[in-house]
């Protein structure tokens, strides 16, 4: 119960309590809790100063007996008798929204197994779809901090080098190819000097949050050999305004799918079962596209982020980690459109006539998530959305 008049499909319950960092016209942002319709001013709320700096970084540092504790009192607040905080709630309309964290490293990791088997058809024809090493390890690639904004912010059209196998020579130019990749972010909150382990990954990682990692598949095709990913996606990567905490997420763990190759010890994730039944949702231009589900990725993050550090790679407060691309057995879970419309054969059909097999200049895309609660309602993790911009 709460005294709160919270809307009855809100997302945005007491189970949830994600963290952003707010301001209000031309204010100092700070650090705020999204229920029902409103932010708690948490700089106001508990008078410390931590939640005045606009970002969640110094918060996120004191680890998890802080973030717990933090999490008690706030449903203390919001499920008691004493209202005394609604002093302190602000309009969620009236609020402008901040990347919530200053972002320390970026990796992408890329761990659905369907997502893996339609880019290694696409990108690889006549190759085996899963490369030899996929099952052994979880993939994933370092990216450009800098370039992670927080949902609203515009996507400007990269340009690049790009070379189609037919022409002779690549041509410099803006990205006929500009896709989209529909993933959820992993925030460490607590800092490691070293490999962490599967099980303590709740020690380190506060919470999750949506990620378009935008990607530019002409560049990409003609850079990535042999080194991988680097200027096709370093242009920008949208993240959702809200920060799940992990302690959210309880109702939402789910055993991860059956794995048919023995991993080495350090990623054995029996005794951490960290699959999540998330559902995430694919809009362009205001239609529904896809629907990827999160529970079928073969890697979970407490494998990822023990693959991550087990050479001994240092983890910093604000340190990201997304999933990679989220993408089902279904034509219609698929979570980049490359997929969608299968590099271009099968192209996407909007309502209002048009057809899509990439992004168009003016399109907006949001991808929104979704995942059980403890009190058998679902909660949202937001969304992240950007309109793409013409190159410049
Ligand atoms: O298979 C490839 O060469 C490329 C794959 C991707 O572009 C996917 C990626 O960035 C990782 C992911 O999001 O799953
Ligand atoms: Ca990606
Ligand atoms: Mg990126």
């Amino acid at each position: 119960m709460t005294w709160l008049d919270l809307p009855a499909d809100t997302g945005f319950g007491v189970t949830n309590l994600p963290y952003g960092v707010f301001s209000v016209g031309g204010d100092r942002p700070r650090t705020g809790v999204a229920i029902g319709d409103f932010v708690l001013d948490l700089a106001a709320a508990t008078g410390d100063p931590v939640h005045a700096t606009g970002s969640l970084n110094a918060f996120l540092a004191r680890g998890p007996a802080a973030w717990s504790a933090l999490r008690d009192r706030l449903t203390g607040w919001f499920t008691g008798t004493d209202d005394t905080v609604a002093a302190h709630l602000v309009p969620r309309a009236d609020v402008r929204l901040h990347l919530p964290f200053a972002v320390a490293d970026y990796v992408d990791f890329y761990s659905s197994q369907h997502h893996a088997s339609n880019l290694g058809a696409l990108f690889r024809p006549g190759s085996p779809p899963l490369t030899p090493n996929w099952k052994h390890l979880p993939i994933g690639y370092h990216g450009r901090a800098g370039t992670v904004q927080v949902s609203g912010v515009p996507v400007v059209r990269p340009s690049g080098q790009r070379k189609a196998p037919a022409d002779p020579v690549p041509t410099f130019g803006p990205s006929g190819r500009l896709d989209i990749e529909a993933e959820v972010g992993f925030v460490v909150g607590a800092p490691a000097s070293g490999p962490v382990a599967v099980g303590d990954f709740a020690a380190h990682v506060f919470g999750v949050c949506v990620v378009n990692d935008w990607s530019a598949r002409d560049l990409q095709a003609w850079e990535y050999v042999p080194l991988g990913p680097f200027l096709g996606k370093s242009f920008a990567t949208s993240v959702s305004p809200w920060v799940v905490p992990l302690a959210a997420l309880e109702a939402a763990r789910v055993d991860p799918p059956a794995r048919d190759v023995e991993v080495l010890p350090y990623l054995d994730d029996t005794k951490a079962r960290w699959g999540l039944d998330l559902r995430l949702t694919v809009s362009l231009n205001g239609v529904e596209v896809s629907n990827p589900p999160f529970r079928h990725l073969y890697w979970t993050a407490p494998q990822q982020l023990a693959h991550l550090t087990v050479n001994g790679a240092t983890l910093r407060t604000g340190d990201l980690f997304a999933s990679g691309t989220v993408s089902g057995a279904e034509p219609d879970e698929r979570g980049s459109l490359l997929e969608l419309a299968w590099n271009g054969e099968t192209p996407l059909r909007l309502p209002d006539g048009s057809t899509r097999t990439f992004l168009e200049d003016g399109d907006t895309v949001t991808i929104s998530a979704t995942a059980p609660a403890i009190d058998g309602t679902r909660l949202s993790l937001g969304e992240v959305t950007a309109t793409i911009e013409p190159a410049r």
